[in-house]
């Protein structure tokens, strides 16, 4: 249990210092609270002293031990809230900057890492697992800590006036220790599976609720509803086993600690039968029986909650490590936006998706990918961000390998512009403010304006302050098209990758898109993976990929000539089109 103590407390980095006071001002709360015991046993005994004619009581001494007794109340008061205000607010700081944290790793990470790890984990960690800590971390270092502080500063005070006592005190807090750490070799092994079952209900929860619609169109509520009803379930079950498994301990540490206290209560009694202790000291000692244990009663449900969060700072660990993509990268400014890939392989597993790769982009230039479905064109354009790193080879932007630069300093020259657009459950205006997060109201309505969106925005309620829903859903997709090339706009980053929609939008958004498109693309390096016969006929170079390898390059004019999978795709186009080869 300390271990895990331990650990939380060095997981709250910087604000270690304060939980440290934290455990003096315990202490401190600890005296003050056996001082008021001590205080009315002496009262008590004068009282006595003075009913058996040994010694008149004043009412000076009641005075002063009444005075005595209200400040050591407000002394304990006073500590207790010291220790809470130095201590409480450790686990919301230390979480906050664990989420900032883990934003800052997730964004510099490869993007394979999403691939490999279960997104409802990762949503868990970022979400309900800090949650937990934010709630818990500081009780548990409370309940653990200053719990054995108090119980240890009264048993000395129980030595003091009976060390057989004291020492009952010492066997019954140990015994229970014992039996918590029992309950906690259990805890240990069903933290994960438990930490397991709920990772499995957010990513079903998650799951369902994105695929609503699909799950509408195709009336399948019930083997959708069957998935969450299972991580639902198992969950339950977990938490039945856990309260199952942990009631023989719980009642043995409970029973133990009671045991103490009867027999403390007990030898009291005969002490003072005996003759060897007076009647004060036997009642200080009953009273202390009764609530010396108070503070370790609790800590059978500390044993659980500690070992959820040693599960949890494992997970988080796991994240922490993760390989940080650019971790070598340095922050370069680049002299121009030529691109280059040179003898480029990749892979996503071990299966080549791209194999030895070359050609070049030049500054300023319009190069359209085309190739059919699966061929590696995206591949190419996450190389270019290096959202991924090559297997072998190299790709050069502005003549620079891009494993040499830092993510930020790379993707400051690059704006990306997907099929799939992904618009925040946020204001319109702060959804393009995206794309540079210092621009000011004017640069976003003329962001919008050029990204022909300012009329239908500026049409809304609440016109830039409309609140998106969550993806985007409350507009067109021409619209968030749109919204979503305005953040680029607004970027104004030299090299524009595009993904060019294959989904039929109406010709109206469609000509909208374009008109958008033309003025994010002015004098800037064009990549696009290009789907239109007008978007490739006027590429400066066609890339015609097949099976991760580029297998045609040149203009329309060049390509239309050669015999090649460019002549069948663009027949196929035209015919799709209603256009024909000039
Ligand atoms: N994250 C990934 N993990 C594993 N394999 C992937 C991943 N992304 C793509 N692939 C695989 O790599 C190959 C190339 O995919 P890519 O998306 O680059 O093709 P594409 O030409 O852009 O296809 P499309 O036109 O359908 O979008 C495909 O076989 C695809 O299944």
């Amino acid at each position: 249990m300390f271990r895990i103590v331990n650990r939380l407390i060095q997981w709250t980095g910087k604000y270690k210092r304060r939980i440290y006071i934290g455990f003096v001002y315990a202490f401190i709360h600890s005296i003050f609270t056996a001082i008021p015991i001590m205080l009315a046993a002496n009262g008590l005994s004068s009282v006595l002293d003075d009913f058996n004619g040994v010694k008149a009581l004043e009412s000076r001494d009641i005075w002063i031990v009444l005075g005595a007794m209200i400040l050591a109340v407000l002394g304990r008061y006073l500590f207790s809230y010291f220790r809470a205000i130095t201590q409480e607010s450790v686990g919301y700081e230390a979480t906050a900057d664990e989420r900032i944290r883990l934003g800052d790793i997730l964004k510099r990470v490869s993007l394979g890492f999403f691939s490999k790890n279960n997104m409802g984990e990762l949503s868990a960690a970022a979400t309900t697992d800090l949650s937990f800590m934010e709630m818990y971390a500081m009780n548990m270092v409370n309940t653990v800590v200053n719990g054995y502080i108090t119980v240890i500063v009264l048993i000395m005070f129980l030595v003091f006036y009976s060390p057989m006592a004291g020492g009952i005190a010492l066997a019954g807090v140990l015994l229970s220790a014992l039996f918590l750490h029992l309950l906690e070799a259990r805890s240990h092994q069903n933290a994960p599976i438990h930490q397991k079952a709920q990772d499995d209900m957010v990513e079903s929860s998650i799951e369902y609720l994105r695929g609503m619609q699909v799950v509408k169109a195709f009336k399948q509520e019930g083997v959708s509803i069957a998935s969450i009803r299972k991580a639902y379930n198992d969950s339950k079950k977990i938490n039945i086993k856990i309260e199952v498994e942990y009631m023989p301990f719980n009642c043995l540490h409970l029973f133990s600690l009671k045991a103490a206290s009867i027999a403390i209560v007990a030898v009291a009694a005969l002490l003072t039968y005996n003759g060897s202790m007076g009647l004060p000291t036997m009642l200080m000692l009953d009273m202390f029986s009764f609530m010396i244990f108070g503070s370790v009663e609790a800590m059978n449900n500390a044993a659980h909650v500690l070992e959820v969060i040693d599960a949890t700072l494992d997970k988080l660990d796991g994240i922490e490590h993760a390989e940080m993509i650019d971790k070598d990268g340095e922050d370069i400014s680049l002299q121009n936006t030529d691109i280059a890939f040179h003898d480029v392989t990749f892979s996503y597993d071990t299966v080549p998706v791209l194999r030895n790769i070359s050609f070049s982009i030049p500054q300023g230039s319009t190069t359209a990918i085309v190739g059919p479905s699966g061929s590696g064109k995206t591949t190419i354009c996450n190389l270019i961000a290096r959202f991924y790193d090559v297997d072998s080879g190299e790709v050069t932007v502005g003549g620079e390998d891009v494993r040499n630069m830092t993510c930020d300093s790379l993707l400051r020259n690059i704006s990306m512009v997907f099929q799939k657009v992904y618009l925040f459950h946020d204001t319109i205006e702060n959804n393009i403010r995206f794309g540079n997060p210092s621009a000011t109201k004017e640069e976003i309505i003329e962001a919008a304006k050029k990204a022909r969106c300012h009329d239908f925005i500026t049409a809304l309620p609440d016109g830039y302050e409309t609140v998106i829903g969550e993806g985007g859903s409350t507009l067109s997709g021409g619209e968030k098209q749109r919204i979503s090339i305005a953040r680029a706009i607004l970027k104004n980053a030299n090299i524009v990758i595009l993904d060019e929609a294959t989904a039929s939008i109406d010709p109206e958004n469609e000509h909208l898109i374009q008109q958008a498109i033309s003025e994010l693309t002015i004098g800037k390096t064009v990549i696009v993976i290009a789907h239109r016969l007008a978007t490739i006929e006027h590429a400066d170079q066609i890339l015609v990929v097949d099976q991760g390898q580029v297998v045609q390059k040149g203009t329309h004019q060049q390509l239309v000539q050669q015999n090649g999978l460019y002549r069948r795709f663009i027949t196929i186009r035209e015919q799709a089109e209603g256009w024909s080869i000039a």
